[in-house]
């Protein structure tokens, strides 16, 4: 049988940033292929819509209304999980956000907030989960990158560098942890709908420049970034590390 599984069935899944956007639709993905999941976000409200979808495919969601940049908040948050013996098998660091100045005018708060909130985060929960996945035997880590830490983008020089170090951790933590099982990987996603790009991707002029760039002519509808995070959460990427899989419709390898 050459087939491996792409079913998360039995497994428990942990997102940040679930509450909505690309997060709430991996969370529940990873239910739809049959997995728990565990939902982070700071808004419970958001939350509690993200619960009721998982919820109505079937698997369990427990809720964690927490900021991810408060390591004592991320800390409890897995303490809390193995009190209730509750195993991360897959992590997915998702939680993200943006300011878009100009180097020039780029502050010292806004440096920060955004390599707290991006980078972080991201490798304290791997290292909450890792640690686990260790001792429990292996497990998968994915962090959300986007194209804009492999070419540039006129999104925000702060922003392109958070999100290519999370391209060089997701090698460095495959290179210390595969030997324990851990598979650790990150996707690069181009342009999707979501709460944080809706009023760019509403400008036709910008639309357009972005159409021009990606060979599909199209920006990504969130199950196209569904699939490549159930693959890299399933059994069928078990010898998949230390790579960043571009969702991209092609846009990295535009040339001219
Ligand atoms: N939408 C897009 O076109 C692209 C998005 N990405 C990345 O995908 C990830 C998700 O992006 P979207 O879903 O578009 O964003 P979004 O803004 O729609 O959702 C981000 C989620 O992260 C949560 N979050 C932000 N800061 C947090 C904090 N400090 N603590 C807890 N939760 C926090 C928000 O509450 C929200 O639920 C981000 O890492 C982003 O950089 C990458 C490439 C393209
Ligand atoms: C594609 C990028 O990750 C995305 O584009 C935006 O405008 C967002 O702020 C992100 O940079």
């Amino acid at each position: 049988m050459y087939l491996p599984s792409f079913s998360l069935k039995g497994k428990t899944a942990l997102v940040t940033g679930a509450g909505r956007g690309i997060g709430q639709a991996i969370a529940i993905g990873y239910a739809e292929a049959g997995a728990d999941v565990v939902i982070v976000s700071r808004t419970q409200s958001d939350l509690e819509k993200t619960a009721q979808l998982i919820e109505s495919v079937g698997t369990k969601a427990y809720l964690f209304e927490a900021d991810v940049t408060n390591k004592d908040q991320v800390k409890g948050i897995f303490e809390t999980l193995d009190l209730e013996q509750i195993n991360v098998d897959i992590l997915v660091n998702n939680a993200g956000m943006n300011i878009r100045s100009k180097a020039f005018d780029v502050s010292d708060e806004e440096w920060d907030t955004i390599m707290h909130t991006n980078l972080r985060s991201a490798f304290w929960f791997s290292q909450q989960a890792g640690q686990r996945m260790k001792e429990s035997g292996g497990g998968k880590i994915i962090t959300i990158s986007s194209v804009a830490g492999h070419v540039a983008l006129r999104t925000g020089v702060v922003y392109a560098s958070t999100k290519a170090a999370i391209i060089q951790m997701t090698k460095n933590l495959a290179l210390e942890w595969g030997q324990y099982g851990i598979n650790v990987n990150s996707i690069g996603p181009w342009y999707f709908k979501t709460p944080l790009t809706e009023k760019l991707l509403a400008d036709k002029e910008y639309l357009q420049d972005i159409l021009d760039v990606t060979p599909q002519k199209r920006v990504g509808e969130l199950p196209d970034l569904v699939g490549p995070a159930v693959f890299l959460a399933s059994e069928a990427a078990d010898y998949v590390n230390g790579q960043t899989l571009f969702v991209d419709g092609g846009m990295t390898i535009q040339g001219f």
